[in-house]
């Protein structure tokens, strides 16, 4: 047997081949999780109501008897938006999806990567022509929303905001949902892949004909009894498909001062609100490059021993949620301009998506790098952190380099 072949043999069982619409997926470095039928819906009015829902509801499935009680799914952006959790009738669980490679993947020589590394640019082929590209806003219109951003970061209302848009995609043919997933996992495989059955008005939970997908590099926070983990980034460079140029892209991102300042606010705003839940908290003095296929980004892993081990993943992951990576500080103004500057509803973008054990351990990774799937169409999202000295045109290049994710999953691998 050719050695390479243990890279790529199949893992029993297969729980990325075995994904169907309907169902939750979501793989992690280090588990995969395949959740089908729905043993209870979770539904909340706010975040303080999602956590004793998901707790009371967790409680009676054990009480009902069922094996395995876990909450999988997503949270969104805004917390006056439903959440899209559940009590799975069955899980299935295994070791990192099929595909993945132990150890750090293959890249170009270069700065030092202490995150998850992937190789840029490997094309999928096969997939049915497209029909249509929609970006909302328009191009010009993002341009003048981080000019309006910047206004307000000048007159001291904002130190920092994230502005996205969507791009509205539509294919000649219905997505192959599946197919799409499998090219998400295996092209970053050291990011956090999910897909997420969405409601259809007066469908059944589990028909799988909407679905969020997604490689998320971000996690929120994991918990494994006492010990917490988050991975926050922010300050970003688009990979190069030639190695030199790539190095020294992630190499110029190590040293940029805007993006060191963008990434700082994010860490102090999740140190804050770590602290008083942690009697220990390891927070490494600066950032490291993190890769995508796509992008780099600068990465702070942070770990902590929790004080209380009654306090749930969920619990911290709604306490972190939104952090100044997806929203902005001071959050409440933040939230604010994103409401009036970007014309469209995030949804469940930039929210949080993962899943929970009745023990408090979980998995919660932020929802980026997505698409919404239905039928024909996708809606992808994309956001840019803009701080004081930042270049309305860079960040919409950037928010176009952050579509490549989902483009290059579905077959196009146009800059839009
Ligand atoms: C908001 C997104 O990315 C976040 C995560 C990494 C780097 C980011 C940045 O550099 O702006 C963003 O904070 C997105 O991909 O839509």
């Amino acid at each position: 047997m050719p050695p390479n072949d243990t890279l790529t043999m199949p893992r029993t069982p297969d729980l990325l081949g075995d994904y169907e619409p309907g169902a939750f997926f979501f793989t992690s470095p280090a588990r995969t999780l395949l959740a089908r039928g729905v043993h209870r819906t979770i539904s909340a009015s706010s975040a303080g109501d999602l956590r004793r829902c998901v707790a009371s509801a967790l409680r009676d499935a054990r009480e009902a008897g069922h094996p395995d009680p876990m909450v999988v799914g997503a949270v969104p952006f805004r917390d006056d938006r439903p959440a899209r959790l559940l009590v799975p009738a069955t899980v299935r669980r295994t070791g990192p999806a099929n595909g993945r490679v132990s150890g750090p993947a293959p890249g170009p020589a270069g700065p030092e990567r202490t995150g998850g590394t992937s190789t840029p640019f490997t094309p999928f082929t096969g997939f049915t022509g497209f029909t249509g590209f929609g970006p909302v806003p328009a191009p010009d219109d993002y341009l003048r929303g981080v000019e309006k951003a910047l206004t307000r970061l000048t007159a001291g209302e904002l130190t920092k905001i994230v502005l996205a848009r969507a791009l509205d995609v539509t294919l000649g043919a219905p997505v192959d949902v599946r197919r799409v997933l499998r090219n998400l996992v295996r092209r970053d495989p050291q990011a956090y892949g999910y897909a997420v059955d969405l409601p259809v008005p007066g469908g059944r939970p589990g028909t799988g004909t909407r679905t969020l997908l997604g490689a998320s590099p971000e996690l929120l926070v994991a918990r494994s009894g006492r010990r917490i983990t988050t991975n926050p980034l922010a300050g970003s460079a688009s990979r190069h498909p030639d190695p030199v140029v790539d190095s020294e892209r992630g190499r110029a991102l190590l040293t940029s001062d805007k993006d060191l300042r963008e990434h700082a606010l994010v860490i102090e705003n999740i140190v804050e609100a770590l602290r008083p839940y942690c009697r220990d908290l390891t927070v490494p003095a600066g950032p490291s490059l993190l890769s995508t296929a796509s992008m780099w980004h600068l990465s702070t892993r942070i770990t902590g021993v929790l004080d209380d081990p009654a306090v749930t993943s969920l619990e911290l992951a709604t306490l972190l949620h939104p952090t100044p990576a997806v929203c902005g500080t001071p959050a409440r103004a933040a939230r604010r301009a994103i409401e009036e500057i970007e014309p469209f509803d995030r949804g469940l973008y930039a929210g949080l998506v993962g899943w929970g054990d009745i023990t408090g351990d979980g998995e919660w990774v932020v929802t980026i790098r997505c698409a919404e799937v239905a039928d024909q169409t996708l809606r992808l999202f994309a956001g840019a952190g803009i701080v004081a000295g930042s270049v309305p045109e860079s960040e919409l290049a950037e928010t176009t380099a952050k579509f490549q994710t989902m483009l290059r999953a579905v077959g196009l691998d146009r800059d839009r």
